[in-house]
């Protein structure tokens, strides 16, 4: 049985409910137990329910998965690149982000012949990943995200203060610090974005771009956004494992 599906990233971690055909809700938590206390209420989950979890943060894993068992709840990891449907064609292919193959796994079943997909994901750190139409899984690209590269020029500089991106900036000079922060912190993601996804194209057929992550809204242009594509791969490879 797949009844909930866990994404647990280095911000955030995000639960799916489930039911035989898709996900019918997500919920966004962080590290403390009364959220998913609350949050496994509002869901009635009972004693038994089967979780299924992928992660890149184990700080975040250990704690919770000690939580559901207390809970008398099963727990399910998918943690190894031999359990997910795609070919992992790179150098060191047990060491690529587990989330980053559960995008490639939720596009599987939908690529057609000659269309790669190039998947970005904005979270913390952004991932450019390349997929073929025929299911290889190619590598890709891996940036700070939009609130790393804040915390970065806040922390490691004397002046500049913790800038949070709430908009889209204009690309005109920005006419104080917080302006010109907005400014880089927000261009050097997505044209960062543009020129691998331009660069990966040189290859092949212009792709199909699928984002997700939490700054997807704020930066996708052209391609399509899917909040709930790591969860979606995470309980489609769930069923094939199940
Ligand atoms: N609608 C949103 N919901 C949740 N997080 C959001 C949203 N918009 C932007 N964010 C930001 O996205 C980040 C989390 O993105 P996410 O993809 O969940 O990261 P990760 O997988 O690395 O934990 C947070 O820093 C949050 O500030
Ligand atoms: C690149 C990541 C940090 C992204 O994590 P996220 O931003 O989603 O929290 C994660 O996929 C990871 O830890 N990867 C391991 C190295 C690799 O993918 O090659
Ligand atoms: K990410």
């Amino acid at each position: 049985m797949v009844d909930v599906v866990i994404d647990i990233g280095n911000t955030q971690m995000k639960w799916g409910r489930c039911n035989p055909t898709g996900i019918s809700a997500i919920a966004r938590l962080d590290r403390d137990p009364e959220s998913w206390q609350q949050q496994r209420d509002d869901w009635e989950l009972r004693p038994g329910t089967e979780w299924w979890l992928a992660s890149v943060n184990p700080s975040f894993t250990e704690p919770l998965i000690d939580w559901l068992t207390d809970q008398g709840d099963v727990v399910h990891r998918i943690d190894h690149f031999r359990q997910v449907p795609v070919i992992v064609d790179v150098e060191f292919p047990e060491r690529v982000g587990i989330d980053r193959l559960m995008n490639a796994a939720a596009l599987r079943s939908e690529l057609q012949p000659g269309q790669a997909v190039a998947i970005v994901d904005a979270g913390s750190a952004i991932t450019v990943d390349w997929l073929t139409g025929d299911g290889r899984f190619l590598g890709g690209a891996i940036l700070p995200g939009i609130g790393l590269m804040a915390r970065a020029l806040h922390q490691y500089t004397a002046a500049l203060p913790l800038v949070t991106l709430h908009r889209a900036p204009p690309a005109n000079p920005g006419r104080n610090t917080v302006e010109a922060i907005e400014r880089g912190l927000f261009f050097a993601a997505r044209s960062g974005i543009d020129a691998l996804i331009r660069g990966y194209a040189q290859q092949a057929e212009s792709p199909r771009v699928v984002w997700t992550g939490g700054y997807a809204p704020l930066l996708a242009q052209e391609g399509e956004i899917r909040p709930d594509l790591t969860l979606e791969g995470i309980r489609r490879v769930a069923e094939w494992n199940a």
